[in-house]
C-alpha cells in the first residue's frame, strides 16, 4: 500500500464549480467548488445536515444543481449524465435488504445491471471479491453478513464497472474500529488504482490518515480545504477576538494595529457594534490574556473580551473530537 503523501496524483476526476442547490428556503449546498484529482482520496466532512449527501447525490445524478456543474472525468452531470454513470461508482449511506440472495449472486446481479457479459463479467465479479476479500463468503446469503461484510459489498458493488470515480457517503458509519482499519485500507488501495475517491464523514479523525486533503462543509458552504495539517494549523493559530470598550474604540484599533501578532482588518464588518473592535491574533489563549493585561495597562477600558466563534473552527473542533454524531 502506498502512503497518502507519497501517491501520484493525476488529472482533475471530479470538479464541482458553483454547485448551488436549493430545497425551497433551505440553501443545502451553497457555491461550492472543488476539485479531486486521480488516485486522490478526498474527504468531504461537516456535521450532519451540512450539505454533503446532497452534494455527492448531484455527483451521483441522483439530484441536479439548481445553478452551477459538476464533471466526473470531463463530462458534465448536467449534460451528459449517462456518461457519468458509467465512470462513477456511487455508495450511499444505506443499502437495501436483500433476502435469500447471496455474496455472488448480489454482485452478479449488479454486473450485469451495468451491461457486463461472459468473462468481462466473471472477471469483474471476482476482481471485486478479491478486492474486498469476500471470496470465501460467496455463497453466503447477504442478510446473515456483519455490518462490516455487507460494508464491503456494498463496496464491491459499487466497484463493479471499475468506475475511475468513486463516491462513497459515510462509509465508516457504524462500523467497528477493526473494521474501519480494514475500510481504511481499501480505501487506500482504490486510491492506488488510479481512482480518484470522495468520502464523507462527520467525524474527521475517522478519515484523516487515509485522506490527502479534506474540506470542511458546514450550511452548505465549504469552509476550507487543504490536508488536515494545513487546516489545523490555520485553526490552531488564528483567533478571531473581539474587545468592547467603554471608551473610543478607534483609539483602541490603533493601538491594536501596532502589537505583534495582532491584524486589524482596514474594513470594520457592518455587523460589528459601535463600541467594539475586531481583529486577527496569531497565537493562543496565553497570547490573548496577555494582550487584555497589556490593553488595561495602557488604560483602556475594556467591557468585554472574547473569542468571537468562528465556523470553521467550531465545525473542525467538532469533527476532530467526533462529538456530531
Ligand atoms: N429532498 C430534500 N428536501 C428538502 N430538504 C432537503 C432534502 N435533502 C436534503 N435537504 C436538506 O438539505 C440540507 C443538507 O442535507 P444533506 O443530507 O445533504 O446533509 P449531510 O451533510 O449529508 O448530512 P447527514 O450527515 O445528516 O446526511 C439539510 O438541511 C437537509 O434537511
Amino acid at each position: 500500500m502506498v502512503d497518502a503523501a507519497t501517491r501520484l496524483k493525476g488529472d482533475p476526476q471530479i470538479e464541482l464549480s458553483r454547485v448551488n442547490r436549493w430545497f425551497g428556503p433551505t440553501h443545502a449546498v451553497a457555491d461550492v467548488s472543488f476539485r479531486v484529482m486521480a488516485g486522490e482520496v478526498f474527504g468531504y466532512i461537516g456535521p450532519n445536515g451540512a450539505g454533503k449527501t446532497t452534494s455527492m447525490r448531484i455527483l451521483a445524478t441522483l439530484d441536479e444543481p439548481t445553478s452551477g456543474d459538476a464533471w466526473v472525468d470531463g463530462f458534465s452531470v448536467v449534460e451528459d449524465p449517462d456518461r457519468v454513470r458509467s465512470r462513477l461508482g456511487f455508495m450511499p449511506d444505506y443499502y437495501g435488504a436483500y433476502q435469500n440472495v447471496n455474496v455472488g449472486e448480489y454482485l452478479d446481479f449488479f454486473a450485469r445491471a451495468y451491461g457486463l457479459r461472459g468473462s468481462e463479467r466473471r472477471h469483474a465479479i471476482s476482481f471485486a471479491m478479491d478486492f474486498t476479500g469476500l471470496e470465501p463468503l460467496r455463497l453466503k446469503p447477504i442478510d446473515g453478513l456483519s455490518k462490516g461484510m455487507k460494508q464491503r459489498l456494498c463496496l464491491g458493488r459499487t466497484m463493479i464497472h471499475d468506475p475511475s470515480v468513486m463516491v462513497l457517503d459515510e462509509p465508516a458509519a457504524g462500523l467497528d474500529p477493526r473494521a474501519r482499519i480494514e475500510l481504511r485500507e481499501m480505501i487506500s488501495r482504490l486510491a492506488d488504482l488510479g481512482k480518484a475517491v470522495l468520502i464523507s464523514s462527520h467525524i474527521l479523525t475517522e478519515l484523516a490518515e487515509v485522506c490527502d486533503r479534506v474540506g470542511i462543509i458546514e450550511q452548505g458552504q465549504l469552509l476550507a480545504v487543504g490536508s488536515v495539517e494545513e487546516i489545523s494549523e490555520r485553526v490552531a493559530e488564528h483567533q478571531t477576538v473581539r474587545a468592547t470598550l467603554v471608551g473610543d474604540p478607534g483609539r483602541a484599533a490603533a493601538w491594536l494595529a501596532e502589537q505583534q501578532g495582532v491584524t486589524v482588518p482596514d474594513q470594520r464588518p457592518a455587523s460589528l457594534p459601535q463600541k467594539a473592535v475586531e481583529f486577527d491574533l496569531v497565537g493562543d489563549d496565553t497570547d490573548r490574556a496577555r494582550l487584555l493585561r497589556a490593553m488595561i495597562e495602557a488604560g483602556m477600558e475594556v467591557s468585554d473580551f472574547s473569542c468571537r466563534t468562528r465556523s470553521l473552527e467550531d465545525v473542525f473542533l467538532e469533527v476532530t473530537r467526533g462529538r456530531v454524531q
